[in-house]
């Protein structure tokens, strides 16, 4: 029996609409096809993204900002997202699993991944988070604020914030516990929240790690043979959105490493994908990362989306 762990991409969840009812629908749909992919006799363990949804749920806690309601920092602003997506995640798997005769169950592991306080991301914000905005709403979103926003692969601007690199995942021996009990574990939501180490305590700090990295740190720690990462293109293409773009079918780490020397691969969205993709296959002839689309799950078998290997 193969072990996977399945990440399911923030911008894939919410693709196109923003409400909760239009993001469950969306995870429901991927709920249905990892307990098919269940039944066909794999383990899993289930990650997610939480770029768009942490900043949208930051941006409310702003415009309601008081005295006696103050907003929430973005480690707890990252908890909540643990929580909302992880009830969307669980909450389809049981009906999927009632609805295809399975007895699959889940649970909701709020995950905190340690960081190093130093990392140089704190200096250099480079995650991008919440809504898609013009040139122009930027120029007045900068009046009022010191926000930075970077160009997202060709699909507007995005607030950034600084997202270190996981080191571990501070609850790593029991999600290998609830894995090895036969349960679905939604863990390292967004990565995981951000925490650093000082003494014998754990703090929280401000930044979103990102959930390629997270879910790779999972991978390593359950000892899991695939690591699978569902976005919104059914494959990695490089030359990516002109006309000769050309979708991977299958790339070894030598030559995902030549294409990222050639930027192919956008910083912020495909470029950590590919990243944690090569930290899990490399030197590990027996591992498979697969990136591709929600809907292309039930396909992967069949050789879709892109896979990366050692060799
Ligand atoms: N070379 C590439 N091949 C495919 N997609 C790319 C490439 N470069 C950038 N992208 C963009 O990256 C997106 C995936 O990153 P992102 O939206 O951050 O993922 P997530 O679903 O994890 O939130 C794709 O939907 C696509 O718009
Ligand atoms: N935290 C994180 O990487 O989220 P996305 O997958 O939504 O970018």
């Amino acid at each position: 029996m193969a072990t996977s762990v399945i990440a399911l991409g923030g911008n894939a969840i919410l693709e196109k609409d923003p409400t909760d009812i239009g993001q469950k629908e969306t995870v429901n749909r991927a709920a249905r096809y990892i307990v098919e992919y269940i039944k066909a006799g794999n383990k899993v363990a289930i990650c997610h993204g939480n770029g768009p949804q942490v900043g949208n749920l930051l941006l409310q806690q702003n415009a309601a900002n008081s005295k006696k309601n103050p907003a929430f920092r973005l480690d707890t602003c990252g908890a909540m997202t643990e929580g909302s997506i992880g009830y969307w995640i669980q909450q389809g798997l049981d009906n999927a699993s009632k609805d295809l005769g399975q007895n699959i169950k889940s649970l909701t592991v709020i995950t905190q991944s340690e960081v190093d306080k130093n990392d140089p991301s704190f200096r250099s914000p480079s995650k991008p988070i919440g809504p898609f905005y013009t040139k122009k709403e930027v120029i007045e979103l900068q009046k009022n604020s010191n926000d930075m926003f970077i160009e997202d692969a060709g699909r507007g601007y995005r607030k950034v914030v600084p997202s270190p690199k996981p080191i571990k995942i501070v609850e790593r021996d029991i999600i290998k516990d609830t894995v090895n009990a036969g349960i679905v574990p939604v863990v390292a939501g967004g990565g995981g929240i951000p925490v650093i180490v000082e003494g014998n305590q754990i703090k929280g700090v401000e930044a979103v790690i990102d959930k390629d990295f997270g879910s790779e740190k999972v991978a390593e720690g359950i000892s899991a043979d695939n690591l699978i990462i569902l976005t919104a293109v059914d494959s990695v293409y490089i030359n990516f959105g002109q006309e000769n773009q050309k979708a991977l079918n299958h790339i070894t780490v030598a030559e995902a490493e030549e294409y990222i020397k050639q930027g192919q691969f956008a910083k912020g969205s495909m470029l950590p994908k590919i990243q944690a993709a090569i930290l899990f296959v490399m030197d590990h002839p027996d591992r498979k990362a697969i990136i591709t689309s929600i809907s292309n799950l039930p396909n992967i078998s069949q050789n879709a989306g892109t896979l990366i290997t050692d060799k």
